[in-house]
């Protein structure tokens, strides 16, 4: 029986924004975000430096309040309320642990610190990963540090768990692992995750939602098939490409010498002009395009898309 209930239903929402906004100062680090990410996913959030994925999940946990509107967790739950804390976990950019106690200490302050725990799963996790109870965290490895945070994370059988680049400071090896457990942890319990991160590559592999920022804005928001289902690249002949392009939506438009790669946002290309390939794009390309043209747009109903 599981005493944990993670406390979505389907069809539930993981996270529901709201024109919610943060500015620092006079500086706006998430502005106007009105965006629902379904439950039962895992979402990539991604976007370059400083575009306000950190702004965005801290606010979700409910650790930063927003300037303006209004972010729900699971439901109908305000980030940061009671009921909201107990399903949320978060593990944080620099999985915040205290260097200098044992990891068997730090099961008992989370323990303290959380109203729901199961401290038998957590230690047969760390007893399957190898990892000594006894051992300083400071004296870890980094890939040990991250798996002891989201252990830690886990053992509040959340509904939501969120992650901030947990992947930044590990190596490959490392990093494969841990997206693993996260895996298991998701087939095991069905929780709902969200999480950033620069590794692109990663992406296409885990998510199954993303989420695209650009200058404290959502650029990208869907589902990761209806994306790349959504997507085509036309590679034709560059003096027929101002034809071509009047057609579809553009996102991106190169020409090398003779020859023109257009990736434009369109499901379902009939009629492949004469001379012109049609092929599918990959989740990668699709966001790395994105991420350099902040001008355009793949959001849930027509949107301009900008040339
Ligand atoms: N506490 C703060 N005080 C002032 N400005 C802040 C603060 N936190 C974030 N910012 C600013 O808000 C913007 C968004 O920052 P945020 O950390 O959310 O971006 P990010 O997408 O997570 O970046 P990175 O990929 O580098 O982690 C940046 O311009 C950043 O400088």
């Amino acid at each position: 029986m599981n005493d944990f209930p993670t406390g979505h239903r389907v069809n539930e929402v993981a996270i529901e924004a709201s024109g919610l906004g943060k500015r620092y100062g006079r500086a706006w680090a998430l502005r106007d975000c009105s965006l629902s990410i379904p439950a039962g996913h895992v979402v990539g959030l991604v976007g370059p430096n400083g575009a306000g994925k950190t702004t965005f999940l801290s606010m979700a946990v409910g650790l930063t309040p927003p300037t303006t509107g209004e972010v729900r967790v699971l439901g109908a739950h305000p980030a940061g309320s009671a009921d909201a804390l107990d399903m949320v976990a978060f593990v944080a950019q620099d999985a915040a642990l205290y260097r200098n106690l044992s990891v068997a200490d730090m099961l008992r302050v989370g323990r303290n610190l959380n109203r729901r725990w199961d401290g038998a799963r957590a230690r047969a996790r760390l007893a399957e990963l190898g990892i000594p109870l006894g051992r300083r965290v400071g004296a870890l490895s980094g890939g040990q540090r991250a798996q002891v945070a989201l252990t830690l994370a886990l053992a509040k059988r959340p509904g939501l768990l969120v992650l901030d680049e947990p992947l930044a400071a590990l190596d490959p090896l490392a990093r494969h692992d841990f997206m693993a457990s996260l895996m298991a942890a998701v087939a095991e319990d069905g929780v709902s995750v969200v999480f950033s991160s620069h590794v692109v590559a990663e992406l296409e592999r885990v998510c199954d939602h993303l989420v695209v920022l650009q200058d404290g804005r959502v650029q990208v928001s869907g589902d990761v098939e209806d994306l790349t289902g959504g997507h085509h690249v036309l590679v034709g002949p560059a003096e027929q490409a101002d034809e071509v392009a009047a057609l579809f939506p553009v996102v991106r438009d190169r020409r090398a010498f003779a020859q023109a790669h257009l990736l434009v946002r369109a499901a379902d290309i009939r009629h492949v002009p004469p001379g012109w390939q049609c092929h599918p794009v990959s989740l990668e390309e699709l966001v790395l395009t994105y991420m350099r043209e902040p001008a355009a747009a793949a959001l849930p109903g027509p949107k301009a898309v900008a040339r």
